[in-house]
């Protein structure tokens, strides 16, 4: 496999040099539903330096998927700078799931922190309040919980669910972006006592180097799979000036690799990160996946390299799935040879 690299050109994502012929596509359920995803799908890449995972939400646009190719390539072709801790410490994922469940979810993780989906549906309010307590209960006093409503609420409704969730969680570590807009997240701010963390005002800005999230929020989300690489995102972090939390894009174990590279290469860490998110997958592409042992990541040394049976067994069943994949890859591709330096 080696071999076919020694004459490929390696002049990184200005010059995107992907083998779609080796490229392999993967489709591997997820143990629920979450953000309206039951099948996760996407292709991983080989490179001279590892394996990138490429894969942007069905119904993001060539557009915005070409970062997500980005962040494939930089692992694939360069690797990652050098970590500068050798652990991540990450909170479980609680989906928008029954009380029962949530506790469940939290009790066999192992985590600390607990992040807590809310705002699924306009009449959540209940069910939230139900599900924040027993994670509560699950984590016990010293647990930290955090709920993210991924934009759900106008600023008058996160207001008021921000403090009924407070309540409810005895203490909220921090909400993830209950509106929208950055000129909603800092009116929210300025009326609620928990902190505010922006994820898709970063995440999914036109320019994520200028986005002006201080004032907006304390903490700021980022993941490198969306804003272009690991190294990209740490200028990302440097521009928000805030404390960051690392939060998955539902990858598997290789493209979950670069975000715990990504998270052991910041300067700070003051909190727990969104990476345990393996426990949503009913299966990986490695052995040895990334998951939390006493609810911390161990840094991978080099982007992994998938193993060939879990590839097989990841397949899709639909011949037609692997062809739309392969046809977004080549699409995505052309797009990012025509930007590259923008993303550089
Ligand atoms: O941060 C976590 O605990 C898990 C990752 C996570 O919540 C998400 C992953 C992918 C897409 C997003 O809708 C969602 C998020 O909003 O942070
Ligand atoms: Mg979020």
């Amino acid at each position: 496999m080696k071999q076919c690299y020694q004459t490929r050109v390696k002049t990184g994502w200005q010059d995107p040099d992907v083998d779609v012929e080796q490229a392999r596509v993967y489709a591997i359920p997820m143990r629920t539903r979450f953000r309206g995803i039951t099948v996760r799908e996407g292709v991983v890449v080989p490179g001279p330096v590892g394996w990138g995972e490429f894969c942007p939400f069905s119904e993001y646009d060539d557009r915005e998927s070409v970062s997500w190719l980005a962040a494939a390539l930089e692992a694939a072709d360069h690797g990652w700078p050098a970590p500068v801790r050798d652990r991540v410490p990450v909170n479980c994922t609680v989906p928008a799931v029954g009380p029962e469940r949530a506790a469940a979810i939290v009790a066999g993780s192992g985590c600390r922190t607990a992040k807590v989906k809310v705002a699924d549906h306009p009449d959540s309010a209940a069910e939230d309040v139900a599900r924040v307590e027993a994670v509560r209960d699950a984590l016990g006093p010293d647990g930290r919980v955090r709920v993210d409503a991924n934009a759900r609420w106008d600023v008058d409704t996160a207001v008021a669910r921000i403090r009924q969730l407070d309540r409810a969680a005895g203490g909220l570590e921090y909400v993830e972006q209950p509106c929208p807009t950055v000129e909603e997240l800092a009116a929210v701010r300025r009326r609620v006592d928990v902190r505010v963390a922006a994820d898709e005002s970063i995440r999914r800005a036109e320019d994520p180097m200028r986005v002006a999230v201080a004032g907006a929020a304390d903490i700021a989300v980022i993941k490198c799979t969306p804003l272009g690489g690991v190294r990209r995102a740490l200028r990302v972090a440097e521009a928000c000036g805030l404390p960051c939390v690392v939060s998955s894009a539902l990858e598997t174990s290789v493209g979950l690799a670069a975000q715990v590279a990504l998270a052991a290469a910041l300067p700070e860490l003051d909190f727990a990160c969104g990476l345990g998110t393996l426990a949503l997958f009913e299966g990986d592409l490695l052995p040895d996946g990334l998951r939390p042992v006493d609810g911390e990541i161990r840094v991978p040394q080099a982007p992994p390299v998938p193993d060939p049976e879990l590839l097989a067994a990841a397949e899709p069943v639909d011949d037609r799935r692997r062809d739309w994949w392969l046809d977004r890859l080549r699409r995505v591709r052309a797009l990012l040879a025509a930007r590259g330096d923008a993303l550089a």
